[in-house]
């Protein structure tokens, strides 16, 4: 035996196991013997645990407590700890192919050689916490679970909020004949041991950083980051690549989609999902106000749904996640009146945006700030300031259990059928506001072939227009030509008259002068309103090369102030700006290679054909 594993044998709490679960078990003290913590914590997800790790959060300079929101909390992240870090974000499969050209790969073994080497030794001087956790409804058939294994108290208490954590969680562990269930292997350390004696920092964590799958083990690593879906590993690792894989083995769709309800004036109920790139709407199209009379919108999700066929035929979908995390700047009571009254009740997490002098928090986006705040960087900050106060990526962390605007059956384990799928991205230019795909093939295609400007949500420059599939880029765990293979097949299970409508939507079009074209926000129900209407046959479009557009006439515009030429601007198909698209779609297919189907290389023909 190793000195390792003799100091293993010693490490307070590893025998303390709440479960006899033999695979969570050697897995844990496998890897408290590789990672050497302090002791080990079997976390409850109790109330009592939540008040003793913020606590120990605000002892530690990580969390500043909020004297005017209940029981809710300030964070400030390390300055280079901000965002997901797609560079070094690894898909780790046992052919390279499987990855395909748009994530990064290394050898599995190669990886695992790296990344025991960085964690041996690596929760030194801290809690390794054990967070039993299952992503959707606890009393699905097939309960979702995993186990993150991280040495962050922040990470432990953000889990708390965002998924269905601790013991309920480990309840599920065995299934009713009492056989062990499996779980997904999500491993965590900031990378910071800390030597006897040795001070901590406010935000422990290393310059080195991986997020790793190992997407035919279900195993998640993750080294270096104590941020958002970096280290909150039940979200984008978990929810999208391992379970984009899972779906492709098993015949669902895990996606970047918010899902939302919306009830029409004669009380008639569609479910409606949406997928818009990262810090591109989700959240605030999840939560709208709508400003049409007699139309409501409900939540039932702002970032992920899984979608299944149901035994009806029609494609289901579940919310996997329990919280928002959502884009701080720009949130406000004119912009997203639900978000704030979810964060007004408290529970909440706040993290790189400003602190206000009085214990509240501030961000760019919610009206006039006050004279004198703290920045996301710990400085002074005045409204004379140059600096931002928040960081444009800066996030509150909410249960959405408080949102006022949740539907009911939020958390139905059946999920909801889904009516109309809207796929949207941030372009200046080309996108119309909204365009209706012909059949699942073509909406197939305008998913694949998504573009959109690049957001402070991933490290790395804003702006820059790239393809976004589905805005899966940084989320698909496996070639992104075999999952829009996927998808093609998945049109092909079903009864075509029961598929969801598939819609290119862009609300972020631009005049000239770079102000939008369309007001969005809760004006975005008129597009809504329109997209029933034509599952209904009850709207008007026109066919375009690129679908079925509608022009100025054929949208609920009553009570609209705004000036019908941006209108007409916004929904304009300018063929030039289109054939100017053409090469990049090209380009796009051609970088993923062979495994793009044929059928989306012959829409791409048709669709060259079409705009002459
Ligand atoms: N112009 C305009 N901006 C919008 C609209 N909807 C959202 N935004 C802005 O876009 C930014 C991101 O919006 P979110 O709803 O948080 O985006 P998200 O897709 O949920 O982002 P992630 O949580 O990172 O996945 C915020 O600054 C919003 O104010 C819209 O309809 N029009
Ligand atoms: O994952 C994160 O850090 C935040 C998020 O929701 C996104 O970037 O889409
Ligand atoms: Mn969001």
């Amino acid at each position: 035996m190793t000195a390792v594993q003799e100091a293993g044998q010693t490490i307070p709490g590893l025998d303390q196991a709440p479960t006899a679960h033999r695979k969570l078990l050697d897995w844990v003290r496998e890897v408290a013997e590789l990672t050497t913590p302090d002791r080990v914590e079997w976390v409850t997800g109790s109330d009592e645990e939540w008040d003793r790790l913020t606590t120990k959060l605000v002892d530690a300079g990580t969390f500043v407590r909020l004297a005017k929101k209940p029981n809710s909390f300030w964070a400030a992240s390390d300055p280079d700890d901000v965002a997901r870090v797609e560079e070094r974000t690894f898909i780790c499969s046992h052919d390279e192919k499987d990855a395909g050209a748009t994530n990064n790969w290394m050898h599995p073994g190669e990886m695992k050689a790296i990344m025991t080497e960085l964690y041996r030794g690596s929760m030194r001087g801290r809690t390794m916490y054990v967070i039993p956790f299952c992503m959707g409804p606890l009393e699905a058939e097939q309960p979702m679970l995993g186990v993150e294994l991280t040495d962050s108290e922040y990470v432990v208490v953000s889990m708390k909020i965002m998924t269905r954590m601790g013991t309920k969680a480990l309840d599920k562990f065995y299934d009713d004949q009492g056989n062990e269930r499996d779980f997904v292997q999500a491993l965590h350390s900031v990378g910071a041991p800390l030597e006897p004696g040795q001070q901590d920092v406010a935000w422990p964590c290393n310059t080195t950083k991986y997020i790793t799958h190992f997407p035919e083990e279900r195993v998640i690593w993750s080294y270096g980051s104590g941020y958002g879906g970096n280290a909150l590993l039940g979200k984008k690792c978990y929810s999208l690549r391992i379970a984009s894989v899972m779906g492709r083995d098993e015949g669902w769709l895990a996606e970047h989609m918010l899902i939302l309800k919306l009830t029409s004036p004669e009380d008639k109920v569609y479910y409606i999902a949406a997928a818009f790139p990262s810090a591109c709407g989700k959240t605030n199209l999840a939560m709208l106000d709508p400003t049409i009379e007699g139309w409501k919108v409900e939540t039932i999700g702002d970032d992920i749904a899984w979608m299944r066929f149901g035994d009806d035929g029609r494609l289901y979908a579940v919310n996997p996640e329990n919280g928002f995390f959502g884009v701080a700047p720009g949130t406000d009571y004119h912009t997203n009146p639900n978000a704030m009254r979810t964060i007004a009740k408290g529970n909440s997490l706040f993290t790189n945006v400003a602190l206000t002098d009085d214990g509240d928090i501030w961000w760019e986006g919610m009206g006039e700030p006050p004279a004198h705040l703290t920045s996301w960087k710990k400085n002074d900050w005045t409204p004379e300031s140059d600096d931002k106060a928040a960081h444009p990526n800066s996030r509150y962390c909410t249960p959405i259990e408080q949102c006022e605007t949740k539907a009911p059956e939020w958390d139905d384990p059946k999920g909801v059928p889904i009516s109309a799928i809207f796929f949207g991205g941030r372009r200046a230019t080309t996108i119309p506001l909204v365009t209706e795909s012909r059949d699942w093939q073509h909406g197939t295609f305008m998913g694949a072939t998504l573009s959109s400007e690049t957001t402070a949500a991933a490290k790395g420059k804003v702006g820059v227009v790239r393809r976004d599939p589905m805005a899966m880029l940084p989320f698909i765990g496996y070639n992104a030509g075999d999952y829009f293979q996927h998808w093609i097949d998945t049109g092909k299970r079903a009864d075509a008259t029961k598929l969801p409508k598939i819609f290119y939507v862009n609300w972020f079009r631009r005049d000239e002068d770079k102000s939008f074209l369309w007001p969005g926000f809760g004006e975005n129900s008129r597009v809504l309103k329109w997209a029933i209407e034509r599952l209904e046959g009850k709207a008007a479009a026109k066919e375009t090369p690129i679908g079925w557009v509608p022009t100025a006439d054929d949208l609920d515009l009553e009570g609209l102030d705004a000036d019908p030429a941006k209108i007409e601007a916004a929904l304009k198909v300018d063929a030039d700006e289109w054939r100017a698209e053409i090469p990049l779609i090209e380009e796009w297919f051609d970088k993923i290679g062979d495994t793009v189907p044929t059928s989306l290389r012959d829409e791409l023909a048709a669709l060259k054909q079409r705009l002459g």
